[in-house]
């Protein structure tokens, strides 16, 4: 059912005619948007990490350890997906939101766990600094829901998500073991096989003052891993020694983050990364960020074998069920690691 007050979204705003600067209400000041940083990101060839040579393997797990030590995100090359598969989910997204304004109502949810959930910025219920962008988010595992239109989505989204999937349950036993655990330990303690799925695409129309507006607040992403792709428009910038940079992603790569359930699986040592969009004045940007968590039932803390017996490491974050996370970090504004601190445990 639709919700009863329908949202005004930012694409809307945006082709306005006669639209010459932001409102008030998007008008962001705690950062300057711009940054002339470029991040050379990490990169990680994902044929290695299922390579028959133990050495291949070996070094690409040790990359990829490093890639989420240093900088919680990495650039995939050679992971499988096809590319008519990318740029077709890409333009299906487009589709969704060049829908009229009078098709897109139902699809407004009535909470943060709603299935299908077509917005505007990001909570616009409690947000004080409204972002320039409308999303879809979609929950397409453990249960497969889709929008019924457009057409191209239906049909391209369940085998996008799965072959998305496929890649998380790589880079789940590669990380059990940079970790020193067991491949499938991850995947039993976090319960994998119902891992919760949404995929989020993101529409940051083209801004009058992209300077002085933001597409999507710094935040880390809830989940283990986050998979990006996006139309050739930049965008994104993550934080790193507390400094912003540009991501610039080679084409045809997915680019990959940690989220806050890594952080807290690895008892710290993969921190989840700070990312923001920034907006621009020429072109609209879309991205699509596929989230990979645990099992929406599983109550996630520190990985046990990590923190039992006599040589385990002090845990450093509290339990808690990953629904209830994500309920009470979705409920409210989007402010950076504010949730993670609270599960986070002072030593
Ligand atoms: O659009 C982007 O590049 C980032 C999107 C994002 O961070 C998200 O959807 O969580
Ligand atoms: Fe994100």
């Amino acid at each position: 059912m639709a919700a009863a007050r329908s949202i005004s979204c930012v694409k809307h705003l945006a082709e306005s005619p006669n639209l010459s600067s932001i409102p008030s209400n998007y008008i962001y000041h705690t950062d300057p948007a711009q940054t002339e940083l470029q991040a050379s990101i990490p990169v990680i060839d994902f044929s290695l990490l299922t390579s028959h040579n133990p050495h291949h393997k070996a070094k690409a797990i040790h990359d990829l350890d490093q890639a989420c030590q240093d900088w919680g995100f990495f650039i995939l090359v050679n992971h499988g997906m096809p590319e008519e598969l990318r740029q077709g989910v890409l333009e299906a997204a487009a589709e969704f939101f060049n829908l009229s304004e009078a098709e897109k109502p139902e699809f407004e949810p009535e909470n943060v766990l709603s299935p299908i959930r077509y917005g505007t910025s990001f909570n616009a219920a409690t947000d004080v600094v409204f972002c320039w962008r409308d999303f879809l988010k979609v929950f397409v595992h453990p249960h497969f829901v889709s929008p019924h239109k457009p057409q191209s989505l239906r049909q391209l989204l369940p085998e996008y998500c799965e072959r998305s999937r496929d890649v998380v349950a790589t880079l789940s036993k590669a990380i059990s073991q940079s970790l020193g655990l067991e491949e499938t330990e991850m995947e039993k303690e976090l319960e994998l096989r119902s891992s919760l799925q949404i995929f989020v695409a993101n529409y940051y129309p083209r801004c009058p003052n992209p300077e002085a507006a933001m597409g999507i607040l710094p935040h880390s992403d809830h989940g283990l891993f986050t998979l990006l792709i996006q139309n050739d428009v930049g965008g994104l910038q993550i934080q790193h020694h507390q400094r912003w940079f540009n991501v610039n992603p080679p084409p045809n790569s997915i680019l990959v983050n940690t989220g806050d359930h890594l952080e807290i699986f690895s008892n710290g040592k993969y921190k989840s990364v700070l990312h923001r969009a920034v907006v621009n004045d020429k072109t609209a940007r879309i991205s699509i960020a596929t989230a990979n968590g645990p099992c929406l039932d599983a109550e996630v803390a520190p990985a046990r074998r990590l923190v039992e017996g006599r040589g385990g490491m002090v845990a450093a974050y509290a339990a808690m069920k990953y629904k209830d996370y994500l309920l009470e970090q979705q409920s409210g504004q989007l402010d950076g690691k504010t949730m993670l601190k609270r599960v986070r445990i002072q030593n």
